[in-house]
């Protein structure tokens, strides 16, 4: 019997899920068990959290179609949920942003419970409980609530799960803050799942801003060279073929009724730039 206490750790995926593929699932699937069986976690809660239709990805259909579609994929799942908080933001939210509302929604949770962990007071580390931790956050002081204590709570740890994609994309100019990159990575932690094209080990060496926080970062390695990706799966459906078993039945279910992914949706945001690359742009340079 493992008698070591484990730390209850909460995964949050980020994306368009557009739409959910069994892939996705997937990715919860190795991370809970690499996480379990290498760290010492035991992961209680995935949460699959859709973009808001602000993202201006082409191709993007309506948030409420994506999270529904979600919702049906995870029905036979005891530990993965869907969230639509993200989904219903009128603007597009940077991640972190969206990690910090999840990580509030955990730390409330835990208000009642006591202490959910400690910051730095002076030499010492002061215990310290969820309403204290709100309240320094309504006076501004969020440094201390998200720097400080992340890894240091008693509570569940929450980390942004990902494929080596969304990595790899911490390296396209003007997609990302280096400030937020340091936040994910620093205050929260990262669990990359590898796909085939993506040497994550590799990007992790060569970036100067990853590599101090390499031991935050969990590579899980797909061993099954699987590239199903949601842009397949669109242009098979518009193409007529079958992507049966590539999505769970439900959801084929419900892109069919509706006719979802067609030449017309595919055109949507069609030559508008990526809410991302637009915020950003005044940034640089
Ligand atoms: N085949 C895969 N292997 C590993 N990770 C995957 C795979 N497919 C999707 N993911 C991950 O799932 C998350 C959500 O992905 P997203 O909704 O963008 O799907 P996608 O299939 O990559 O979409 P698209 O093809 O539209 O870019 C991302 O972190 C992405 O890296
Ligand atoms: N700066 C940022 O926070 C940033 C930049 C680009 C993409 N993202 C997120 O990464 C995910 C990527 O999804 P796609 O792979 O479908 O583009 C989305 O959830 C998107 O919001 C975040």
């Amino acid at each position: 019997m493992d008698c070591a206490k484990k730390t209850k750790l909460v995964l949050l995926s980020c994306g368009s899920y557009n739409p959910v593929t069994n892939m996705h699932l997937r990715m919860f699937e190795l991370a809970r068990e690499h996480l379990q069986i290498k760290g010492h976690y035991e992961v209680v809660k995935g949460i699959i959290s859709p973009v808001g239709d602000g993202y201006n990805e082409k191709g993007l259909i309506e948030a409420s179609h994506r999270v529904e579609m979600a919702k049906l994929a995870v029905e036979s799942s005891s530990w993965i949920e869907v969230d639509s908080w993200e989904g219903r933001q009128a603007d597009w939210q940077e991640t972190n942003k969206v990690l910090r509302h999840h990580w509030e929604e955990l730390l409330s949770r835990e208000q009642g419970t006591d202490v959910v962990g400690t910051v730095k007071a002076g030499r010492k580390r002061k215990r310290i409980d969820a309403v204290s931790i709100s309240n320094k956050r309504k006076h501004g002081k969020m440094e201390v609530a998200h720097k400080g204590l992340m890894h240091k709570t008693d509570g569940p740890h929450l980390m942004l799960l990902c494929g080596a994609d969304v990595l790899e994309s911490f390296g396209v100019p003007g997609l990302w803050k280096n400030e937020d990159i340091e936040e994910i990575v620093g205050s929260y932690g990262l669990v990359c799942i590898t796909r085939s094209s993506f040497d994550v080990d590799a990007f992790i060496q060569g970036s100067d801003l990853l590599w101090p926080h390499r031991h935050n970062i969990h590579v899980v390695r797909e061993w099954v060279a699987n590239d199903v990706s949601a842009t397949h799966v669109r242009r098979a459906l518009r193409r007529g073929h079958s992507v049966r078993y590539l999505l769970p039945d439900p959801v084929l279910s419900y892109i069919q009724e509706r006719r979802l992914y067609t030449a017309e949706s595919e055109q949507t945001n069609a030559g508008v730039v990526l809410a991302p690359l637009q915020k950003h742009a005044g940034n640089h340079g």
